[in-house]
């Protein structure tokens, strides 16, 4: 099943996501369960956990019932602005109590040169965990996460969690997890904002092979949040849904 939202800015966008993101967790919550959620890097998820802290107080949302684990990371050292993680948290820190028990960052370059060393110690950590919802942003080349196409990072594996070398988008080495486990989430959502989105949403949506993005689904449900500009180029009928 797929959904696609669209909004008149990436304001918009970033308000929208953050509300369905709490709203589930608070449903997986209720149901008893301990929300498993995959977040992404880039400056469209960082709006939508920038807008977070305020949803989460005053919502039955427990912070201490919510698992984070990250889908890619600049292989950098702990306190390079560049690190996911460390933006993420800088921008959730102080919103909400987050149990350190249950956040989950990449490993960081510091002292390591082994992405792949690093990549494996992730995978062990990761387990045979689901994530009941899986963030993904969109590059204008159809990457998600650190999954590049026409690139070793797309071809099949075996892994949950992969290094990344020579990847096109910068810093280039890099730690993700594979499309396998991508598609082994529940629910994978997409945030895409930008005029520059408009060829690769059109082509992810179209369920083109070639793209990370085009292949990219959750078990159960694909959501995708975007803003006008970076739908300008869908033609709804076109879409897999
Ligand atoms: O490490 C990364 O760079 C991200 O995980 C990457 O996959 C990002 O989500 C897309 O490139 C979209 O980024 P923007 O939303 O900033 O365009």
């Amino acid at each position: 099943m797929s959904e696609l939202h669209r909004f008149g800015t990436a304001d918009e966008l970033a308000d929208a996501a953050a509300r369905a993101l709490v709203a589930r967790i608070v449903e997986l919550q209720a149901g008893g369960r301990v929300g498993q959620l995959c977040l992404t890097g880039g400056r469209i998820a960082n709006r939508v956990y920038a807008r977070l802290g305020r949803l989460v107080e005053g919502s039955p949302l427990d912070p201490g019932r919510l698992e984070l684990w990250w889908g890619d990371e600049r292989f950098v050292p702990t306190d390079d602005p560049e690190r996911n993680a460390g933006q993420t948290l800088a921008l959730l820190a102080g919103q909400f109590p987050l149990d350190p028990a249950r956040t989950h960052p990449m490993p960081s370059a510091d002292g390591v040169a082994d992405n792949a060393a690093s990549a494996a110690t992730y995978a062990k950590e990761l387990g045979d965990t689901r994530f009941d919802v899986c963030l993904l942003g969109l590059g204008e080349d159809g990457h998600v996460a650190s999954i590049f196409p026409d690139h070793p990072s797309f071809e099949p594996s075996t892994h949950t969690v992969i290094g990344v070398n020579d990847a096109p988008k910068l810093p280039g080495t890099r730690i993700s997890v594979t499309m396998e486990t991508i598609r082994n989430s529940s629910e994978v959502w997409f945030l895409v904002s930008g005029p520059e989105k408009a060829a690769a949403l059109a082509g992810a949506m179209a369920g083109d092979p070639t793209l990370p993005a085009g292949v990219a689904r959750g078990r159960d449900k694909t959501v995708w949040f975007a803003d006008v500009a970076a739908a300008s180029r869908l033609d709804i009928y076109d879409c897999a849904f």
